[in-house]
């Protein structure tokens, strides 16, 4: 038997004819090159199947296009030539295509002080689309980073003022003795509860973006916090952090608005989605928030 004898089902007509919104693979394995480095990626490739008369996509044909993702960085242009295959192959059949990729870039993050770093990782997709309305791509990463709750933190202040109020009620306010005192337990009688939180970022490329702005969303977002997740520490570390957190009480509100004008603004930025997240010490249950900007279905 060759080649030419082969059934075919793919290429019979469908007793039910029926076009499908998207037809293709999911959590294909694929390596890409992102953010200088070599990423394993999960690709989930896939067309519509306009023709509802076809028995099926040519699955085959999406697969071996995603070799294109193996030779050179990905960026938008990348990303738009390999759609274009996918519609290229299926003419007759399908008008729009997408290409989603998920992965976990890996990158070394300086320590706060001290001369020391530490990888950290970062899990990301990146979204794209072709049809009629022509081509876009999204971008999303998780940023994860400390909050202090600002109502805990004024609590405790009060809790402290109270303390000094009795500890000094009949002591001279002599500089030594509440230096002495700031130093000891009963200079901090009560501590702000914090958080480990997280902040689900996605952008929606402005269309003249010519590269994926992974790292750049990342650090611009970490910024913005100033309490971004640390990864080698040293003491000196640990009170920078501290005076980080100080600085930064966010409830999950303080946290997605600051996301929110920060990316805003970001020229490579067209719109945006984003969700935090506050696992919150005080409750069993997560303080969250989302903002939207410029994005569809909003
Ligand atoms: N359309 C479709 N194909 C599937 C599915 N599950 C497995 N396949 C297989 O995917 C394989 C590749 O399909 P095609 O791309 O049509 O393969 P082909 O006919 O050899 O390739 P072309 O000549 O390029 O059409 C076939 O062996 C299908 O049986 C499914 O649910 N739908």
């Amino acid at each position: 038997m060759n080649a030419l004898t082969l059934p075919d089902i793919a290429a019979q007509a469908s007793r039910q004819a029926l076009p499908l919104d998207w037809v293709g693979m999911c959590g294909i394995a694929v390596p890409l090159w992102l953010a200088g480095q070599r990423l394993n990626a999960r690709a989930d490739a896939g067309v519509s199947l306009d023709d509802g008369a076809a028995r099926g996509i040519h699955m085959s044909r999406l697969y071996l296009a995603l070799e294109l993702l193996e030779h050179e960085p990905l960026s938008p242009a990348l990303l738009r030539r390999v759609l274009q295959h996918f519609l290229d192959s299926h003419q007759g059949l399908s008008a729009s295509a997408s290409l989603r990729l998920h992965t976990e870039a890996l990158l070394k993050r300086p320590a706060l002080v001290s001369p020391l770093a530490g990888w950290k990782s970062y899990p990301a997709s990146i979204a794209a689309r072709l049809d009629s309305r022509g081509f876009h791509v999204e971008l999303s990463v998780a940023v994860s980073y400390s909050s202090t709750c600002p109502c805990s933190a004024a609590l405790a202040r009060q809790l402290i003022q109270q303390r000094f109020s009795q500890d000094f009620s009949s002591r001279p306010l002599e500089h030594s003795a509440v230096l002495a005192w700031l130093g000891s337990p009963q200079g901090i009688v009560a501590t702000p509860h914090s958080q480990r939180s997280s902040a689900q970022l996605q952008i929606r490329l402005n269309p003249a973006a010519t590269d994926l702005p992974l790292e750049a969303l990342i650090d611009r977002a970490e910024a913005t916090l100033g309490t971004a997740l640390q990864t080698a520490v040293k003491r000196a570390d640990e009170q920078a952090f501290a005076l980080a957190n100080g600085q930064n009480p966010m409830f999950c509100e303080d946290a997605a608005r600051r996301l929110h004008l920060a990316l805003r603004e970001q020229p490579e930025v067209h719109g945006l989605n984003l969700r935090v997240v506050h696992a919150e010490s005080l409750h069993a249950h997560d303080a969250v928030a989302e903002s939207r900007w410029n994005w569809e279905g909003a």
